[in-house]
């Protein structure tokens, strides 16, 4: 009989200077039962699956047992939050339980989220109702098989206890994986304690452990910074091109590794309007779906700032020079979101390449949108169809969706420019199908698998739906359900951080 074996962890973070981090173990709940655990992923982190279906990989996720190499930490950070600056953050609710390396060399943080109270939780209880924990495993899901940077869902349980919000809610806890868990407010904790060394050290270690080209850079700080700045502008142009709304853009929800993290407010447009927001606690509207750029940009301005002190490198080294540093890289984000936007559009609209005209073609297409509060997936999804319609008879979103007749000049001046193009209809709907998923996790269908869960116990329906969303470009009939927009009575216009 051979015993399924238990993680090796190597906990670089934890090896750190202590101003990072506070020793903090999870606390144990009363009834951990699994919810859901992600085998493949844990297949690719060299963990065993079966050891994290066992009685003790549950226990480890749920806090209960602390397997041999984990040492638990919760980690220390500030950040902006809508603006204002809070000088004192950190892990409120959640562990680092330690890092693995992973069969592909990278090494990756398992946190869990939900765990009890730390040193930082201010006035919170440390924990995590389930409908948050089941919304954030679902999305971080989709978003991955979306091929967009993004933490991942190793695992979640249900705690069996109760959460108190403005109802009592049943509990659990979420098992995180990251490149890390490092953040733009991270970096600005210990730049407004003025902490130079502090801020040294968090740099380098960064750049060893993410940043392996910038290590070899003159001024590899710098080069860090500026491959922060690209990785951000290829998330943000990633998620505008699918409508995913981020909600809570805070300094302190922005990684440096450039992964998608914390899916609390978060929702995926359904018809399309730039000033989009789902988020109960934005009530102006900051992190709206057209602001996302600008708000990335502002955000990566703060990190510049905290950086200031060390930009620079060289012998003859000011404040001024810095600052002409951290200006030019600055200056180089919204030009670098455009090209990785305009890359992803080329691919919606079936061109091989985005040329100046393309511009004007595709702000009708989402005028014409707008005006006509058309589904932005399904919109794009039915354009792919109609690059070779021949194709996709039996499997096509036409029932779902029908361009109407606003759409017809446009689609006649489309069809004009795909003359042009000198890719097969073949070609061009391979790669417009990768570009407009089908499956989205759009908002009614992850409210109808939180509540069946919360009230029924049921978790089959979202079983189901993170199953459906692991392909998201195969559109079959027997899926329509998962295709559909909300019905008007479905529709869901708020969702909470779930704190
Ligand atoms: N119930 C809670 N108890 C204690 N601290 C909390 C609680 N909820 C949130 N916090 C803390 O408040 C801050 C802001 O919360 P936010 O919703 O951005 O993060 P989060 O969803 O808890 O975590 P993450 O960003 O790691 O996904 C974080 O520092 C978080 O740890
Ligand atoms: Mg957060």
């Amino acid at each position: 009989m051979t015993f399924a074996k238990s993680p090796t962890f190597d906990n670089s973070y934890a090896r750190q200077s202590t101003q990072f981090f506070s020793p903090q173990a999870p606390t144990p709940v009363p009834t951990p039962n699994l919810i859901r655990a992600n085998t493949a992923l844990a297949e690719e982190l060299g963990i065993d699956p079966q050891w994290l279906i066992s009685p003790q990989g549950i226990a480890t996720m749920a806090g209960n047992h602390i397997p041999d190499g984990a040492e638990p930490i919760a980690t220390v950070y500030a950040g902006h939050q809508f603006g204002g600056w809070n000088p004192q953050l950190g892990d409120g609710r959640a562990v680092l339980l330690g890092e693995l390396i992973a069969k592909n060399g990278i090494r990756y943080d398992w946190q869990l989220k939900g765990s009890g109270r730390t040193p930082y939780s201010r006035g919170g209880d440390g924990k995590s109702p389930l409908g948050p924990v089941l919304r954030e495993y679902i999305l971080c899901e989709a978003m991955a098989a979306l091929d967009i940077p993004t933490t991942r869902a190793l695992g979640a349980v249900t705690s069996g206890e109760l959460v108190f919000r403005d109802q009592a809610l049943p509990g659990a806890v979420f098992s995180r994986v990251a490149q890390s868990h490092i953040r733009v407010g991270t970096m600005q904790y210990f730049a407004a304690r003025q902490d130079n060394e502090a801020l040294l050290n968090l740099s380098n270690y960064l750049i060893d452990r993410h940043f392996s080209t910038a290590k070899q850079a003159n001024n590899p700080i710098a080069a860090m910074l500026d491959e922060i700045i690209q990785r951000q502008a290829t998330l943000i142009a990633q998620w505008q091109s699918v409508g995913f709304i981020h909600g809570v853009m805070n300094t302190d929800n922005m990684l440096l590794c450039g992964e998608t993290v914390d899916y609390g407010p978060c929702a995926f447009m359904d018809s399309y309007d730039p000033a989009t927001v789902f988020s109960s606690i934005d009530q102006n509207g900051r992190y709206a779906y057209g602001n996302q750029p600008a708000i990335g940009h502002w955000n990566l301005a703060q990190l510049a700032q905290a950086l200031l002190p060390i930009l620079d490198n060289s012998p003859d080294a000011s404040e001024e020079s810095a600052v002409a540093i951290a200006q030019e890289a600055l200056n180089s984000f919204p030009e670098r979101f455009l090209i990785a936007y305009q890359d992803i559009i080329k691919n919606k609209l079936g061109f091989a390449e985005f040329t100046e005209p393309d511009d004007a073609l595709y702000q009708d297409l989402l005028s014409i949108m707008e005006q006509e509060k058309a589904d932005f997936t399904l919109c794009f999804r039915r354009l792919a169809e109609l690059s070779d319609e021949a194709s996709c008879i039996n499997n096509s979103v036409r029932e779902l969706f029908e361009f109407s007749d606003a759409f017809t000049p446009w689609l006649q001046q489309w069809r004009q420019r795909l003359i042009e193009d000198e890719q097969t209809p073949a070609q061009r709907q391979a790669i417009m199908f990768k570009a407009n998923p089908v499956f989205i996790p759009r908002n009614h269908l992850v409210q109808e698998a939180i509540a069946a869960a919360e009230q029924d116990n049921d978790l089959s329906f979202f079983n189901q739906l993170v199953d459906v969303l692991q392909t998201p470009h195969t559109f079959t009939q027997d899926k329509q359900r998962y295709a559909m927009p909300a019905a008007p009575s479905e529709r869901v216009f708020q969702t909470f951080c779930g704190t």
